[in-house]
């Protein structure tokens, strides 16, 4: 289980994250929610430890991030972090060569399930396949937890459908995934538990099943009580 407790963000004077407490475990999708600059990018970030953050801690397992943490756990930005005159090939090569957590056996189902031509350079491909690359590289890792930023950002309705058929596939399994994304409607039959966020602090957390089925409301009927009261 990833464990968020009470973390504070400052930029300069700005504070960004005002005490963000949630968990997401394993086996199931979370997905953050929340308007354009409230922070969710920031939580990945520090989950990563790729930005310190000023008070508050965060545990995998129950242990506190450390270097060997990252053979656990994967980061999947918005943005492809290969180099753009790599063939896709290429670029699953890069990723075999630096991590061990490389499973080659995954990485070919993604290219087929996605169907990604291997000899096509990351500069050539519309933005839709350009997405797909950045998941398959990231979920072709062997890890417990993967942390995605806004998988469906910018991207066509089929590209977007064939992304989320990736979350009820056997190629997530049982790992933990966190997702930020403001398509909510294209995974909201998909996901476990949602954390809405609003001026630098989590405002309701729920569960997607107990939500319709308790109270018969669904992701977007519980956003619009919460953001537009
Ligand atoms: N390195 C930085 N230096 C200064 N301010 C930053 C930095 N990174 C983020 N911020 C600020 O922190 C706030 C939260 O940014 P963040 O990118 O986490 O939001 P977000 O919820 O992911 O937004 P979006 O939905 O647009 O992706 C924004 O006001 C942003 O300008």
């Amino acid at each position: 289980m990833i464990e968020v407790h009470n973390i504070i963000k400052k930029f300069g004077r700005k504070q960004v994250l005002k005490g963000v407490n949630f968990t997401a475990k394993k086996g199931e999708i979370t997905c953050l929610i929340g308007i354009n600059g409230v922070g969710k990018t920031t939580i990945m970030n520090a989950i990563m430890a790729l930005t310190p953050i000023n008070k508050g801690s965060i545990q995998i397992d129950g242990k506190a991030i450390k270097k060997d943490t990252f053979d656990r756990i994967t980061f999947i930005p918005d943005a492809i972090t290969v180099l753009p005159h790599m063939t896709i090939e290429e670029s699953m090569q890069f990723m075999r060569d630096y991590y061990k957590s490389w499973n080659d056996q995954r990485a070919l189902e993604l290219l087929s399930f996605f169907k990604l031509n291997p000899d096509e350079k990351i500069a050539s491909l519309s933005k839709g396949n350009t997405a797909k690359v950045n998941l398959l590289l990231g979920l072709a890792l062997d890890v417990d937890y993967v942390l995605m930023d806004e998988p469906f950002s910018g991207i066509d309705m089929f590209s977007r459908e064939q992304i989320a058929n990736v979350f009820t596939s056997h190629l997530i399994e049982d790992r933990g995934v966190i997702i930020t994304t403001h398509e909510i409607n294209d995974i909201e039959h998909l996901i476990d538990k949602v954390i809405l966020l609003d001026d630098g602090v989590v405002i309701k957390q729920f569960n997607t099943e107990e939500m319709r089925e308790v109270e018969g409301k669904s992701v977007v009927d519980v956003m619009r009580e919460v953001y537009q009261s």
